[in-house]
Protein backbone atom coordinates (compact mmCIF):
# COMPACT_ATOMS: atom_id res chain seq x y z
CA UNK A 1 0.00 0.00 0.00
CA UNK A 2 1.46 3.53 -0.75
CA UNK A 3 1.22 5.96 2.04
CA UNK A 4 -0.80 8.81 2.36
CA UNK A 5 1.71 11.36 1.23
CA UNK A 6 2.67 9.71 -1.93
CA UNK A 7 -1.01 9.54 -3.58
CA UNK A 8 -0.06 11.97 -6.16
CA UNK A 9 -2.96 14.41 -8.56
CA UNK A 10 -3.70 11.77 -11.12
CA UNK A 11 -2.78 12.76 -14.76
CA UNK A 12 -5.34 14.65 -17.06
CA UNK A 13 -8.46 12.52 -17.97
CA UNK A 14 -7.79 13.60 -21.50
CA UNK A 15 -4.30 12.36 -21.37
CA UNK A 16 -5.73 8.70 -20.22
CA UNK A 17 -8.72 8.71 -22.57
CA UNK A 18 -6.48 9.16 -24.96
CA UNK A 19 -3.94 6.44 -23.93
CA UNK A 20 -7.26 3.46 -23.88
CA UNK A 21 -7.99 4.04 -20.13
CA UNK A 22 -11.49 2.45 -18.67
CA UNK A 23 -12.90 4.09 -15.88
CA UNK A 24 -14.63 2.40 -13.04
CA UNK A 25 -16.60 4.86 -10.71
CA UNK A 26 -17.65 4.16 -7.29
CA UNK A 27 -20.89 5.66 -6.27
CA UNK A 28 -21.16 7.05 -2.68
CA UNK A 29 -18.70 9.34 -1.61
CA UNK A 30 -17.29 9.47 -5.09
CA UNK A 31 -20.28 10.27 -7.28
CA UNK A 32 -22.40 11.79 -4.69
CA UNK A 33 -21.50 13.36 -1.08
CA UNK A 34 -22.25 11.01 2.10
CA UNK A 35 -25.48 11.63 3.56
CA UNK A 36 -26.90 10.68 6.94
CA UNK A 37 -29.43 8.09 5.41
CA UNK A 38 -28.73 5.43 1.74
CA UNK A 39 -31.63 7.61 0.65
CA UNK A 40 -30.72 10.60 1.53
CA UNK A 41 -28.31 11.78 -1.05
CA UNK A 42 -28.45 14.25 -3.06
CA UNK A 43 -27.73 13.18 -7.18
CA UNK A 44 -25.91 15.90 -9.04
CA UNK A 45 -28.80 16.79 -11.93
CA UNK A 46 -27.77 15.70 -15.12
CA UNK A 47 -25.63 12.97 -13.66
CA UNK A 48 -27.34 10.10 -15.92
CA UNK A 49 -26.74 11.77 -19.12
CA UNK A 50 -23.15 13.02 -18.13
CA UNK A 51 -22.50 9.14 -17.40
CA UNK A 52 -23.68 8.40 -20.98
CA UNK A 53 -21.20 10.97 -22.49
CA UNK A 54 -18.47 9.67 -20.47
CA UNK A 55 -19.27 6.36 -21.87
CA UNK A 56 -19.52 7.38 -25.42
CA UNK A 57 -16.11 9.09 -25.15
CA UNK A 58 -14.63 5.67 -23.79
CA UNK A 59 -16.07 4.05 -26.42
CA UNK A 60 -18.27 2.26 -23.79
CA UNK A 61 -15.59 1.99 -21.85
CA UNK A 62 -17.12 2.86 -18.17
CA UNK A 63 -18.89 1.11 -15.11
CA UNK A 64 -20.29 1.93 -12.36
CA UNK A 65 -19.15 -0.28 -9.47
CA UNK A 66 -20.90 0.15 -6.32
CA UNK A 67 -21.74 -1.69 -2.91
CA UNK A 68 -25.58 -0.69 -3.42
CA UNK A 69 -27.95 -3.30 -4.90
CA UNK A 70 -28.73 -2.84 -8.45
CA UNK A 71 -32.23 -2.03 -8.03
CA UNK A 72 -31.14 0.80 -5.90
CA UNK A 73 -28.69 2.50 -8.07
CA UNK A 74 -30.97 2.26 -10.52
CA UNK A 75 -33.34 4.27 -8.60
CA UNK A 76 -31.06 6.70 -8.42
CA UNK A 77 -29.64 6.94 -11.77
CA UNK A 78 -30.73 5.56 -15.17
CA UNK A 79 -27.76 3.57 -16.17
CA UNK A 80 -29.43 2.28 -18.96
CA UNK A 81 -26.58 1.80 -22.01
CA UNK A 82 -24.36 1.99 -18.99
CA UNK A 83 -22.34 -1.40 -17.26
CA UNK A 84 -22.87 -1.38 -13.59
CA UNK A 85 -21.81 -4.21 -10.76
CA UNK A 86 -23.89 -4.16 -7.82
CA UNK A 87 -24.03 -5.26 -4.17
CA UNK A 88 -20.31 -4.74 -4.45
CA UNK A 89 -19.57 -7.34 -7.70
CA UNK A 90 -22.24 -9.74 -7.29
CA UNK A 91 -24.39 -8.89 -9.59
CA UNK A 92 -22.69 -7.29 -12.71
CA UNK A 93 -24.14 -6.47 -16.01
CA UNK A 94 -22.96 -5.34 -19.27
CA UNK A 95 -24.08 -1.72 -20.77
CA UNK A 96 -26.73 -3.93 -23.03
CA UNK A 97 -27.63 -5.00 -19.54
CA UNK A 98 -26.71 -8.66 -20.32
CA UNK A 99 -25.16 -10.72 -16.68
CA UNK A 100 -21.75 -11.11 -16.88
CA UNK A 101 -21.04 -13.89 -14.81
CA UNK A 102 -23.06 -16.16 -11.92
CA UNK A 103 -26.29 -15.14 -9.91
CA UNK A 104 -25.03 -14.38 -6.32
CA UNK A 105 -26.97 -16.64 -3.67
CA UNK A 106 -29.68 -14.11 -1.30
CA UNK A 107 -28.93 -14.16 2.31
CA UNK A 108 -30.75 -17.03 4.53
CA UNK A 109 -33.77 -16.21 6.10
CA UNK A 110 -32.40 -16.84 9.75
CA UNK A 111 -30.00 -13.96 8.91
CA UNK A 112 -31.60 -11.82 7.96
CA UNK A 113 -34.32 -12.43 10.85
CA UNK A 114 -31.00 -12.01 13.38
CA UNK A 115 -30.00 -9.00 11.73
CA UNK A 116 -33.54 -7.58 11.79
CA UNK A 117 -33.53 -8.24 15.84
CA UNK A 118 -29.82 -7.01 16.29
CA UNK A 119 -30.89 -3.93 14.34
CA UNK A 120 -34.01 -3.66 16.37
CA UNK A 121 -32.11 -4.31 19.73
CA UNK A 122 -29.45 -2.13 18.88
CA UNK A 123 -30.92 0.98 17.73
CA UNK A 124 -28.87 0.34 13.81
CA UNK A 125 -30.73 0.71 10.46
CA UNK A 126 -30.93 -2.76 8.00
CA UNK A 127 -30.43 -2.34 4.40
CA UNK A 128 -31.17 -5.50 2.59
CA UNK A 129 -30.09 -6.68 -0.96
CA UNK A 130 -30.82 -9.16 -2.99
CA UNK A 131 -27.04 -10.49 -2.46
CA UNK A 132 -26.31 -8.97 0.78
CA UNK A 133 -27.07 -6.93 3.91
CA UNK A 134 -25.71 -3.84 5.67
CA UNK A 135 -26.12 -2.78 9.26
CA UNK A 136 -25.60 1.24 9.79
CA UNK A 137 -24.93 2.81 12.52
CA UNK A 138 -24.34 6.45 11.46
CA UNK A 139 -27.64 7.85 12.88
CA UNK A 140 -26.53 5.82 15.89
CA UNK A 141 -22.26 5.72 16.24
CA UNK A 142 -22.06 4.25 20.46
CA UNK A 143 -24.08 1.29 18.86
CA UNK A 144 -20.82 0.87 16.35
CA UNK A 145 -19.43 -2.29 18.26
CA UNK A 146 -22.72 -3.25 18.55
CA UNK A 147 -23.09 -3.52 14.73
CA UNK A 148 -19.73 -5.01 14.33
CA UNK A 149 -20.01 -7.83 16.56
CA UNK A 150 -23.44 -9.09 15.16
CA UNK A 151 -22.23 -8.51 11.36
CA UNK A 152 -19.36 -10.83 12.51
CA UNK A 153 -21.52 -13.32 14.12
CA UNK A 154 -24.31 -13.45 11.89
CA UNK A 155 -21.86 -13.77 8.73
CA UNK A 156 -19.60 -16.92 10.39
CA UNK A 157 -22.92 -18.32 11.68
CA UNK A 158 -23.95 -18.16 7.84
CA UNK A 159 -20.11 -18.68 6.44
CA UNK A 160 -20.37 -15.08 4.46
CA UNK A 161 -18.06 -12.60 4.81
CA UNK A 162 -18.06 -9.43 6.26
CA UNK A 163 -16.81 -5.62 5.12
CA UNK A 164 -16.27 -2.64 6.80
CA UNK A 165 -17.34 1.05 5.29
CA UNK A 166 -18.30 4.36 6.20
CA UNK A 167 -20.56 3.96 9.19
CA UNK A 168 -21.69 0.63 7.85
CA UNK A 169 -20.91 -3.13 8.26
CA UNK A 170 -21.81 -5.55 5.41
CA UNK A 171 -22.46 -9.38 4.75
CA UNK A 172 -21.57 -10.33 1.21
CA UNK A 173 -20.45 -14.12 -0.31
CA UNK A 174 -17.10 -14.93 0.56
CA UNK A 175 -14.98 -13.99 -2.72
CA UNK A 176 -17.20 -11.01 -3.32
CA UNK A 177 -15.35 -7.92 -3.64
CA UNK A 178 -15.26 -4.28 -6.48
CA UNK A 179 -11.69 -5.93 -7.56
CA UNK A 180 -13.65 -8.91 -8.74
CA UNK A 181 -15.81 -6.86 -10.74
CA UNK A 182 -13.32 -5.07 -12.22
CA UNK A 183 -11.40 -7.88 -13.74
CA UNK A 184 -15.08 -9.68 -14.93
CA UNK A 185 -15.55 -6.50 -17.18
CA UNK A 186 -11.73 -6.70 -18.08
CA UNK A 187 -12.15 -9.78 -19.41
CA UNK A 188 -15.05 -9.11 -22.56
CA UNK A 189 -14.98 -6.33 -25.11
CA UNK A 190 -14.87 -3.13 -24.97
CA UNK A 191 -12.85 -3.69 -21.66
CA UNK A 192 -10.42 -5.72 -23.00
CA UNK A 193 -6.84 -4.60 -23.40
CA UNK A 194 -7.90 -1.11 -21.77
CA UNK A 195 -6.15 0.71 -18.81
CA UNK A 196 -8.16 0.24 -16.02
CA UNK A 197 -8.80 3.33 -13.76
CA UNK A 198 -10.53 2.24 -10.41
CA UNK A 199 -12.02 5.60 -8.95
CA UNK A 200 -13.33 5.32 -5.02
CA UNK A 201 -13.47 6.43 -1.45
CA UNK A 202 -14.08 3.66 0.94
CA UNK A 203 -12.18 0.83 2.33
CA UNK A 204 -14.23 -1.71 -0.15
CA UNK A 205 -12.84 0.15 -3.14
CA UNK A 206 -9.22 -0.99 -2.28
CA UNK A 207 -9.84 -4.22 -3.70
CA UNK A 208 -10.63 -2.35 -7.17
CA UNK A 209 -7.50 -0.18 -6.87
CA UNK A 210 -5.00 -3.63 -6.14
CA UNK A 211 -6.94 -5.23 -9.25
CA UNK A 212 -6.85 -2.47 -11.50
CA UNK A 213 -2.98 -1.52 -10.58
CA UNK A 214 -2.05 -5.45 -11.06
CA UNK A 215 -3.57 -5.54 -14.32
CA UNK A 216 -1.67 -2.39 -15.49
CA UNK A 217 -4.03 0.76 -14.58
CA UNK A 218 -4.28 2.44 -11.06
CA UNK A 219 -6.45 3.40 -8.15
CA UNK A 220 -7.52 7.26 -7.90
CA UNK A 221 -8.29 7.50 -4.18
CA UNK A 222 -11.26 10.50 -3.17
CA UNK A 223 -10.84 12.33 -0.02
CA UNK A 224 -8.59 13.01 2.37
CA UNK A 225 -5.15 11.44 2.27
CA UNK A 226 -4.99 7.72 4.10
CA UNK A 227 -2.59 4.28 3.20
CA UNK A 228 -4.10 3.15 0.04
CA UNK A 229 -3.48 0.96 -2.67
CA UNK A 230 -4.55 3.52 -5.03
CA UNK A 231 -1.27 5.70 -6.88
CA UNK A 232 -3.68 8.86 -6.81
CA UNK A 233 -6.01 10.91 -4.97
CA UNK A 234 -8.52 13.93 -5.12
CA UNK A 235 -9.91 15.78 -2.55
CA UNK A 236 -13.52 15.15 -3.09
CA UNK A 237 -16.61 14.56 -4.76
CA UNK A 238 -16.68 18.14 -6.67
CA UNK A 239 -12.57 17.69 -7.72
CA UNK A 240 -13.58 14.63 -9.15
CA UNK A 241 -16.33 16.16 -11.74
CA UNK A 242 -13.83 18.75 -11.89
CA UNK A 243 -11.20 16.28 -13.28
CA UNK A 244 -13.36 14.20 -15.38
CA UNK A 245 -14.11 17.50 -17.67
CA UNK A 246 -10.02 18.16 -18.12
O1 LIG B 1 -19.72 1.28 -3.02
P1 LIG B 1 -20.50 2.53 -2.83
O2 LIG B 1 -21.26 2.94 -4.03
O3 LIG B 1 -19.69 3.64 -2.26
O4 LIG B 1 -21.59 2.13 -1.73
C1 LIG B 1 -21.17 1.90 -0.37
C2 LIG B 1 -22.39 1.91 0.53
O5 LIG B 1 -23.03 3.16 0.28
C3 LIG B 1 -24.24 3.42 0.98
O6 LIG B 1 -23.92 3.67 2.34
C4 LIG B 1 -23.05 4.78 2.50
O7 LIG B 1 -23.67 5.97 1.99
C5 LIG B 1 -24.84 6.41 2.70
C6 LIG B 1 -25.39 7.64 1.99
O8 LIG B 1 -24.41 8.61 1.87
C7 LIG B 1 -24.46 6.72 4.15
O9 LIG B 1 -25.60 7.15 4.88
C8 LIG B 1 -23.83 5.47 4.80
O10 LIG B 1 -23.37 5.79 6.09
C9 LIG B 1 -22.66 4.98 3.95
O11 LIG B 1 -22.12 3.78 4.47
C10 LIG B 1 -25.23 2.29 0.80
O12 LIG B 1 -26.32 2.47 1.66
C11 LIG B 1 -24.60 0.92 0.98
O13 LIG B 1 -25.52 -0.09 0.55
C12 LIG B 1 -23.35 0.80 0.14
O14 LIG B 1 -22.74 -0.47 0.33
Amino acid sequence: MATASRLDAPPSFASLRAGGAALFLDFDGTLVEIADAPDRIVVREGLSMQLRALSRQLEGRLAVVTGRAREDITSHLDLSGIAVAGSHGADIFDATGERLGEEAKGLPTATLDYLREAADRHGLMLETKPHGAALHYRQNPDAEPQALASAQEAAEEAGMAVKFGKCIVELVWPGIHKGRALATFMDAPPFQGAMPIFVGDDVTDEDGFSVASDMGGAGILIGAPRSSSARYRLDGVEELYAWLER
